[in-house]
Order: C-alpha cells, then structure tokens, then sequence
C-alpha cells in the first residue's frame, strides 16, 4: 500500500517486489548502458536553486494552463503502453486518478485498455499519443477514434522509428502475458513466435508496424486528416525545435523517451534551454525524463518549460496501489512543487523565472549573464 510512502521514488522499489520481474524490467529499464537513464536524474541534481526571502507566501497557487484548459499543476502524466502490467484495471485506474489530480493525461498508442474505456472512465482532458504505422489507414482510424473519444490533442512520438535496444528485454524475452490485450497492436501482427529474432514481443510488433519513413511531410498529413492540436514528442535539440514550428506543431515535448531509445543522448533537463530559445515562445515547450520531485517541476520551469510529464512514476504508483497508487503519486509532487514555490518565494507559476535557478556552469564559472547578479569571488 502506498500510505507510508513519502517520496516518489519509493514507489519503484515496492512495484519491484510486487511485480512479476518481465514486467518491472519492462518499465524501469532503459537503452543499452542505461547512461542516458542514470543523467535523466543526474542532471537534476547538478541545478541550484536561488531562491529570495521575504516574499508574502501565504496563497501559492500550482495551477496552470495547457493548450488552452485549465489544470491544477503543470505535472501531467506520460504516456506508457501496456499499464495492465501493473495492475488489472490498467489506463482506466489511471485515468481517474489524474482526473481526481485534475491534470492532463496522455494515452499511449500500445495502451492495454481501449481508448473509449479510458474516455469512460472519468471526466477531465486527455491527449491521445500516436505511433504511426506503414498502414495509414489504421493511424487515421486511430485518430478519428480519438477524436470521437474526446481526446483533446494528438501527440505524436518521433523518436520511435524502432524501439531501442532495452537488453533487459531481451534477457527476459519479454512476451506479453496473454491476459494482457495491447488492441492498437495485436489486431495488426501475426502471432508468429519465430519472427521474433531473439528481441522482445514489443521491438518485433514495432518493427512491423511502425513506419520508418516517418518524416517532416507527414507532420503535414496529420495536419492534414484532424483538427486537434498536434504536440512533437522526442524533440532534443533546437534545430529541430525550429522545423517542428515550421511544420505546424502546437507543442513540443523535449524528451528521450525516458532514455529508452537511443542511449548516450542529453539528459533531457540539460536541452531544454536550448529548446526553449529557438522556440521563442511560439509554442509551448514541455519536458519528460527523470523527473521525482517537486523542485525538479519548479527547475523545469525556471528553463522555461510550461509543464512537465511523468511516465515511470505513474505506472509504479499504479503497480504498487492502483488508481490510489497514482492519485498519492500525483498529489506528493504537487504538494513538492507548492512546498518549494513557497520556500523559493514565488507565489504563482508564472512568477516562476531564469533567476530562481542556476546551472553548473553558472555557479563553478561565476555568471556575468544578465539573469544572475552574483560574481565568483
Ligand atoms: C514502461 C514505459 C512505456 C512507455 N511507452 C511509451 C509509449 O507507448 N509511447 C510514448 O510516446 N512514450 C512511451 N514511454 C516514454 C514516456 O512517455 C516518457 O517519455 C518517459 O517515461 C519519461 O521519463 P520518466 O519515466 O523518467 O518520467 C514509455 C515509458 C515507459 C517507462
Ligand atoms: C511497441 C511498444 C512501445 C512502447 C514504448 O514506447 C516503450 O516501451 O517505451
């Protein structure tokens, strides 16, 4: 049970003993040398905090705006395929948890319940995640039942065109349990076990399906086929920034997919300013990767993102205690964010700045950039 749980973190160490190993290896493990995975938290730690004193503190308020609806605080939850792993009731549990956290969650395209259950089961804004095939009528079939479910944006994954090698996957052999459906996958592959190749069930139904000559153009088709927002999730650098406003996208989600693609790539903390410069406020910038605590949502927000995903702390809360699980999980990081807000001396989160925050370079280099006064003496 999560009643004795104080941090986030808590909860992976007791998914891990609840969850059968295939399962949890599936969720915690990262790409190749995991190096990536380690930084995503790492990074983190080498931000300080600036705060200032002496601000009247006594009304903070978390909440925030995405695309237009109002939330409670810019923690949102991540997509994450198959949540069946963790617990029975799957995306359906976790949806009402961040419907009673009033935040936004993101449903992925490999979702164990189908997306008209999870519009179902409780009021409150969903994004649909989309991973899009070599069939494209399956992927316009897709979206138009996400449209006609309620969804409110479309986010498109872009750094998927195969999964990453996750080795222990393959150590595993990680096969889906056949009380688990994944119905966005399965209706489309064979059940050929000797296809497989030695890689795990997923990376051989996403070489299947996915389309790897996903490129810029097709930014413009999805355009094409909906009138929902499209958020570019997997942007790690500023060039791509740039053409991702060119090509029409409404958001962008620096992440690396919770270092579970391409290993060796920046922690995702550490490019976010570079994002957030070449966008130059067109469009909102969001980040996922690593993130556990609340001063890690305040740091994000200080390099100027306008919100923040989880992904593996959703499916450990609802691994270790269900809908409750993840509704615990979401209200310790926004007590954390309000805790720190308050302690920082910001009253709101747009009161949030560059000058709460300062990076390593900053502090082992003294700073003479605008945004800090201090000097190394
Ligand atoms: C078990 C698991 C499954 C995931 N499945 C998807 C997915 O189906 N689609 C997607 O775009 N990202 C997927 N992701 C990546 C998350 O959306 C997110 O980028 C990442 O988990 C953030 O890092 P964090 O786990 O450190 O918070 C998955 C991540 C995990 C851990
Ligand atoms: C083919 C399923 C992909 C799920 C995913 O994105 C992940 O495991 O990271």
């Amino acid at each position: 049970m999560s009643k004795d749980v104080v941090k986030v973190d808590e909860f992976e160490a007791l998914a891990k003993k609840k969850m059968p190993k295939m399962a949890f290896d599936y969720y915690a493990s990262g790409a190749e040398d995991e190096y990536t995975l380690q930084q995503n938290r790492d990074a983190f730690s080498r931000i300080r905090l600036r705060p200032r004193i002496l601000v009247d503190v006594s009304s903070v308020n978390t909440s925030t705006t995405v695309l237009g609806f109002r939330i409670a605080m810019p923690i949102m939850v991540a997509p994450a395929a198959l949540h069946k792993l963790a617990h029975p009731e799957g995306e359906v549990a976790t949806a009402r948890a961040v419907s009673a956290a009033d935040t936004i969650m993101i449903l992925s395209t490999t979702s164990s319940c189908s997306m008209e259950e999870v519009a179902a089961a409780a009021p409150g804004v969903r994004f649909f995640q989309l991973y899009v095939y070599k069939d494209r009528q399956i992927s316009q079939h897709l979206v138009r039942r996400a449209e006609d479910a309620g969804f409110s944006a479309l986010v498109l994954t872009v750094d998927t065109p195969r999964l990453g090698r996750r080795e222990a996957d393959l150590k595993n052999n990680f096969t889906l349990p056949p009380h688990i459906a994944n119905p966005n996958m399965e209706a489309f592959v064979k059940h050929d076990k000797k296809e497989r190749n030695g890689s795990s069930m997923l990376a051989s139904w996403a070489d299947k399906l996915f389309d790897r000559s996903l490129s810029w153009k097709d930014v413009k088709w999805l355009k094409s086929i909906t009138k929902l927002p499209i958020i570019l999730k997997g942007i790690l650098n500023g060039e791509d920034a740039i053409l991702a406003v060119q090509a029409g996208a409404a958001g962008i989600m620096v992440s690396n997919h919770g270092a579970r693609q391409l290993d060796y790539v920046p922690p995702t903390i550490s490019i976010l300013e570079e994002v957030v410069k070449a966008v130059g406020g067109q469009v909102p910038v969001f980040v996922d990767g690593g993130i556990r605590r609340g001063t890690d949502v305040f740091k994000a927000l200080a390099l100027g993102a306008s919100g923040v995903f989880v992904g593996r702390p959703s499916v450990f809360g609802l691994a270790v205690d269900g809908e409750a699980g993840v509704k615990k999980m979401l209200e310790m990081l926004r007590d954390e964010l309000e805790r720190t807000m308050t302690l920082m001396g910001v009253c709101s989160v747009d009161q949030i700045s560059r000058h709460h925050v300062e990076t390593e370079h900053e502090y082992n280099n003294g700073c003479n950039c605008s945004h800090h006064m201090h000097s190394k003496l």
